[in-house]
């Protein structure tokens, strides 16, 4: 065994070396450290100077300070970065894989827990110990393992402890290689094949790029992440790890070369997705919850070695393709490093991530969101001086590389599952009720269509509405029997009876048959309610929640109360004077049992009323609408500060107000008790109660409720209009009240018009200002317009005078001079010629 060269000594003062690491010590850096292998036997062998195992090494271990450095031996000028290289650390050869791993892999793991993104590669020329670093032997049963087979069991074992105990996590595995600039998926299905050792097998690789393996894509989502269609098992152990390791390198491109009997011919990387999500932490948008999810990729890159043709297999074409192609993408991925470990200034914005599949893969990570080491192999050997010092230059650009990992965090996909199957459910409930609303708008549309039509005689129409309403009794003739196929509700279906309804008792509007536990829902079409009351307050009430009620109470408070109490139920009133006669408490069997008969006596039908349920039915409303907690066995009953229908005035005053009264029994049996109403009919419809709080103010909803009730439900409920209701009355204050409306609707039109109007004056006043600004303007222009040419006319004028002037006299002088020279007069005539040449000149030179 080669002793160790690891020396904590200082420097030899004879060299004069001293070491400033140029390696900057900030915490984000990639890692960097390198691993030298042991000789290999043909290096011990091969030595033909019979050389000691020290001499045959080309470097030394030095340590300085926090750094560990490589010294070239024997080299006089100790120069960083050519002789010297420092790292985080450097492992020599008896330093086994897990001592390596401790030291630069584990904090990772822990990392990718937390979930950052990290990425580890080993680096370094063909047969440096790669792959045996990154894998161990390959075996399976070895106890050499290598670092993915450490992240692995680190993993699953800090997953169980500390903070991360509380999380959920989820890891699955990828495994692909990039051989020939192509991607193949390791773990495919169709790519699989067994070998119980694990050993990568010399899988003939003349073969392989051709087309045993599909090629895997890589794409950019629309959220910019590069994704690929591998696979990803789910792994839940470490064991399960291992395997998908072992079955992945039986697929891997490994040939031999004459450095290393297992060559990679190509680039791995083993892929740990690991997400996880505390069960406690949600957030909440728009509504529905979401798991807030760590999702973080570690990537064990194991690289094709950097190779040159002398020491590979050169006489094989294929070898050569291949080396060619490795040396490629090595180059990208050195000229990526090289870029990002430039300063910021001078690194160029764009980055050729894209020059190889390598470097495109390993984008997201290289491109800071990571924690990043790189383990650089290296031989010891002289032999390997040149490769060694190349991969140690590589080393020491990583090393300025600079990384800024953040946590990772996104939204669950199935809470986004969740999200979307909650936004169908209420889309489908909106849908379900924008039905009924239409259904029952139809409903009552065509009643008021028919009201609408005689505007003169109300009384006629109220008959017209009973005639209509009357004219369509549900009958079992039009409701053939129920069956599963057609969903006609039961109480639809059920009735074996037609009304014969006496003169003066009138169906008004809701006619339908019940029966217990039907399973079917409403026919919408059938119904038709409509609020009959005199009070106002509820009328507008009823109305505007399309409620069919009728519901008389002396204080508009009580009425609007109770029907808010009531709404999901069905509040009517059977207070006919002339036909019913009935006093006493009905909140008994008893009295609903003679009310029943006197109804049925009335219509020669036999009727059955809801039975009230009173108790149950109000404690469970008390549950429901008030958050008040049961009152077991305990009547309630009505008082001043708390009634059934809320804080009443005084009995006697109800009853002075209104000779037929309706109300829950309650109130109708303390009222009755006090004497105050004499004939008043009361009974609960608390099984009409709605199941739902939405479903208040939706009677129809509420009538359906019906269906899912198990307790007792009439077989038969008739309506029926109290014949003294004052239509004519109820007429006139609907036409008041759409009278009202329609002044204050015309009062708005009036006020908007005035609007416009004022806005037509403003604009109008505008308009006049801007005009009149125009003129003045124009006026202004053309005085000054008129100011201006008078004056250029004058000044052309002034001009062409001295034009004319000067004309007059060159042309006499030219006469003068003429004459003197013809005259004789020599002098004059060169004076008079001179004047003339003057003259011109003075013109010439004033132009
Ligand atoms: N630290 C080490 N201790 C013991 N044996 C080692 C060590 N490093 C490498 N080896 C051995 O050296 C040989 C070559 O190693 P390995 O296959 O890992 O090289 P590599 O860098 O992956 O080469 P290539 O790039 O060609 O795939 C293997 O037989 C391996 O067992």
């Amino acid at each position: 065994m080669t002793a160790p060269i690891h020396s904590n000594e200082a420097p030899p003062m004879a060299t004069g070396f001293k070491v400033k690491p140029q390696v900057p010590q900030s915490h984000n850096n990639i890692k960097v450290a390198v691993r030298l292998r042991p000789l290999g036997d043909n290096e011990k062998h091969d030595d033909k100077k019979k050389l000691k195992n020290n001499d045959k090494r080309a470097w030394i271990i030095e340590k300085n300070g926090s750094m560990e450095t490589l010294v070239q031996k024997g080299h006089g000028r100790k120069i960083e970065g050519r002789s010297v290289f420092s790292f985080d650390q450097v492992f020599d050869e008896d330093v086994k894989t897990p001592l390596l791993y401790k030291s630069i892999a584990r904090p990772m793991v822990r990392s990718v827990l937390n979930g950052k993104h990290a990425t580890i590669f080993a680096y370094g020329q063909t047969g440096s110990g790669k792959t045996f670093t990154m894998q161990g032997d390959g075996k399976a049963q070895s106890g050499q393992a290598g670092i993915i087979q450490l992240v692995a069991s680190d993993l699953f074992r800090f997953m169980g402890q500390g903070e991360a105990a509380r999380r959920e996590f989820v890891v699955k595995v990828s495994y692909f290689e990039i051989y020939n600039e192509k991607i193949h998926d390791l773990l495919s299905d169709d790519s699989l094949s067994t070998n119980t050792e694990g050993i990568p097998d010399k899988r003939n690789t003349s073969t392989l790029s051709s087309s045993t393996d599909e090629e895997v894509k890589i794409r950019t989502n629309a959220s910019g992440e590069i994704v690929m269609n591998v696979s990803q098992p789910v792994v839940t152990n470490v064991d399960e790890v291992l395997e998908l390791l072992i079955e992945g390198n039986t697929q891997r491109a490994v040939a031999a070369t004459d450095m290393n009997a297992h060559s990679s011919r190509s680039h791995t990387v083993f892929r740990l997705t690991v997400e996880s999500r505390d069960p406690d932490e949600e957030i909440h948008l728009d509504g529905p919850i979401h798991d807030v999810v760590r999702v973080a990729d570690f990537n064990l890159v194991d690289l094709a070695g950097s190779e040159s043709v002398k020491t590979t297999n050169t006489n094989s074409a294929i070898r050569q393709r291949e080396g060619g192609t490795i040396n490629k993408s090595l180059l990208a991925l050195t000229t990526v490093i090289h870029t990002l470990s430039l300063p910021p200034k001078k690194r160029p914005k764009h980055i050729n991530y894209r020059d190889s599949k390598l470097t495109r893969i390993l984008q997201p990570h290289l491109s800071g969101n990571a924690e990043m080491a790189v383990l650089c192999c290296a031989s010891p050997a002289k032999a390997f001086l040149e490769e060694t010092k190349s991969t140690l230059k590589f080393a020491a650009r990583a090393k300025l590389v600079e990384m800024k990992p953040k946590v990772n965090e996104v939204l669950d996909d199935s809470a986004t599952i969740k999200k979307l199957q909650q936004e169908l459910l209420e889309a489908r409930r909106i849908i379900e009720e924008l039905k009924i609303q239409v259904q029952h708008s139809a409903g009552l549309q065509s009643s008021s269509s028919i009201e609408d039509s005689s505007d003169d005689n109300s009384l006629e129409k109220a008959d017209l509405v009973q005639h209509e309403t009357r004219s369509k009794p549900i009958h079992a003739e039009d409701h053939p029997s129920d069956s599963n196929d057609d969903f006609k509700p039961d109480y639809l279906t059920s009735s074996k009876q037609s009304y014969v309804l006496p003169q003066n008792v009138e169906p008004q509007g809701l006619e339908y048959q019940a029966s217990r536990h039907s399973k079917a829902s409403l026919d919408m079409d059938q119904i038709f309610l409509k609020s009959f009351s005199d009070e106002t307050a509820t009328n507008e009430f009823l109305n505007s929640s399309a409620a069919g009620f009728q519901l008389d109470a002396a204080d508009p408070r009580v009425a609007r109360k109770t029907l808010q109490r009531y709404m999901g139920g069905n509040t009517q009133s059977v207070g006919s004077e002339e036909l019913f006669t009935f006093s006493g408490s009905i909140d008994d069997e008893d009295g609903f049992q003679r009310l029943q008969s006197e109804i049925s006596r009335a219509t020669g039908q036999e009727v059955v009323i809801l039975t009230p349920q009173r108790q149950h039915s109000t404690n469970a409303m008390r549950k429901e609408f008030y958050d008040i907690p049961d009152k077991k066995n305990e009547v309630t009953a009505a008082t001043e500060d708390e009634s059934v229908d809320g804080p009443e005035v005084s009995y006697s005053d109800l009853s002075e107000r209104h000779g037929t009264f309706v109300s829950s029994p309650e109130t109708i049996r303390n009222a009755t008790r006090l004497g105050g109403l004499r004939r008043s009919l009361s009974w609960d419809t608390m099984d009409l109660n709605t199941l739902r709080r939405d479903q208040v103010g939706t009677p129809l909803l509420a009538l359906q409720s019906l269906t899912t009730r198990d307790s007792a439900v009439p077989d038969e409920v008739i309506i029926i209009k109290d014949t003294t209701s004052d239509d004519k009355y109820k007429c006139l204050m609907d036409q008041m009240k759409s009278a009202g409306k329609r002044i204050d609707f015309l009062q708005d039109q009036l006020e908007q018009s005035n609007d416009l109007v004022q806005d037509a004056y403003r604009d109008l006043e505008r308009a006049r200002l801007c005009i009149h600004d125009l003129v003045q303007r124009n006026v202004e222009m053309k005085d000054k317009l008129r100011r201006k040419r008078r004056e250029d006319v004058k000044d052309s004028y002034e001009r062409g005078e001295v034009v004319v002037e000067q004309y007059w006299l060159l042309k006499g002088s030219i006469y003068m001079s003429l004459f003197f020279f013809v005259s004789g007069g020599h002098e004059l005539f060169l004076a008079s010629a001179f004047f003339v040449w003057l003259s011109i000149e003075t013109n010439l030179t004033a132009k």
